[in-house]
């Protein structure tokens, strides 16, 4: 098979889904790895460190994406590369569908068989969506300390005080991969820290884990309206699966908050779990409701290249193995949470919230491989 690895395109976005052992691994197999030239250099890979492990390095992104049966990204494709999908071609990549009616639309109308990392599963368990969980929920308490600070329009409160002064209070409202790592570093910090979750056992576990260093709360509106209300800092980190994230920070809310207090939304990329949220970049990552500061990066690992490429490359090399030594049909049937993964093949919504979020006839997985 033929794997090509475009460089990304979004803003600021220095990923790439595929290192020089990646390759490697597809070059040992007898597979063609194409490398869109530069596209490992913000992660600390040259072409020549491609080149030495057998990848072909092609210049221009329409080279990648035409010769290639499989095109294995980082992040969903934006405008400018839609023009490129293509019946026939397997996607392998981030694409949070639910809460992006364009890209769906554009892989639905092209036809392209699109495998979503994020919907991925393996039990309970998100394999592919939880490296860069864990790297956005620690970054977003770095950011939110440095939101925090006065010069960056915070109230100008350390996370962890001093002695005699209160630390900062940080409510973090989903307690999954993301949630336990912001709170993880929030604490390391020597913040107040509360995890508000609607999952009790999942609460049990923090509790024992964290031996009550890390407060947890049932999630409902009440609790979350005053925990909110008392907050310096509340990241948003809940998910359901696939769907637009819950709005469960309302305006009201924000608007009793503490004058300045910051609200880092992670679930933006889902559509974000906070009224107001709207997707920013890291150029422009920040911006005013209300007397609040909201951070809405939807690519918050990004930043941190290094880190979240060798992170999300560990997870998502074995599956883009499967998928070119088996093909894409006979490595989902064998597996069926990574059939999960499938959310358009040949015009047909496969995901079912997808589906009802952008109003296109769910057709089963199920259906798709049985043909
Ligand atoms: N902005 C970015 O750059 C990135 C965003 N993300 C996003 O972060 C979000 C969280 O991902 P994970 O932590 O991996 O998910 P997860 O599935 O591990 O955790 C989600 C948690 O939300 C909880 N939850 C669901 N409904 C709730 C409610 N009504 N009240 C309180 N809690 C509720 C669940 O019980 C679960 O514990 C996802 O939307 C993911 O796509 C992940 C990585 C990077
Ligand atoms: C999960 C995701 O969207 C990201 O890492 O950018
Ligand atoms: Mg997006």
């Amino acid at each position: 098979m033929i794997i090509g690895v475009p460089t990304e395109v979004k803003n600021n976005e220095f990923r790439v889904a595929m290192t020089p052992a990646g390759v490697s691994e597809f070059d040992n197999r007898g597979h063609k790895v194409l490398i869109q030239a530069g596209a490992g250099v913000g992660s600390g890979h040259t072409d020549d460190d491609y080149r030495a492990v057998g990848a072909e390095i092609v210049e221009s992104a329409d080279e990648v994406w035409s010769r290639a049966d499989m095109v294995v990204k980082v992040k969903e494709p934006i405008a400018e590369e839609f023009h490129r999908l293509r019946d026939g071609l397997v996607l392998f990549t981030y694409l949070h569908l639910a809460a992006d009616k364009a890209c769906t639309d554009a892989l639905v109308n092209a036809g392209t068989t699109a495998i979503a990392y994020e919907t991925v599963t393996n039990g309970r368990a998100l394999p592919l969506l939880a490296p860069m969980s864990e790297v956005a929920g620690r970054l977003s308490a770095q950011i939110g300390a440095v939101q925090l600070q006065q010069p960056n329009g915070g109230p100008g409160i350390l996370m962890g005080g001093v002695p005699g002064t209160r630390p900062a209070k940080v409510v973090v409202i989903g307690g999954g991969v993301a949630g336990e790592n912001a709170a993880v570093v929030a604490a390391g910090m020597g913040a107040d820290v509360t995890i508000i979750d609607i999952n009790i056992a999942r609460l049990k576990e923090i509790d024992t884990v964290h031996h009550g260093r890390i407060k947890t709360l049932a999630s409902n509106k009440l609790t979350i309206a005053s925990e909110v209300a008392a907050a310096d800092l509340v990241i948003g980190s809940v998910l359901i699966p696939g769907a637009a994230a819950p709005k469960l920070v309302t305006l009201d809310m924000v608007e009793k908050m503490k004058p300045n207090s910051v609200l880092v939304d992670i679930a933006i990329d889902q559509g974000g779990c906070f009224e107001g949220s709207k997707a920013t970049t890291h150029a422009e990552p920040t911006f005013r409701v209300h007397d609040s500061v909201y951070y809405c990066v939807a690519n918050m690992p990004g930043a941190v290249p290094q880190t979240s490429t060798a992170a999300l490359t560990n997870a998502t090399l074995p599956y883009a193995l499967r998928i070119a030594d088996r093909g894409w049909e006979e490595a989902l049937k064998s597996d069926a949470g990574f059939a999960n993964g499938l959310n358009t093949h040949k015009g047909k919504v496969t995901f079912k919230s997808v589906a009802e979020a952008h109003g296109y006839e769910f057709t089963p997985v199920s259906e798709v491989l049985s043909n």
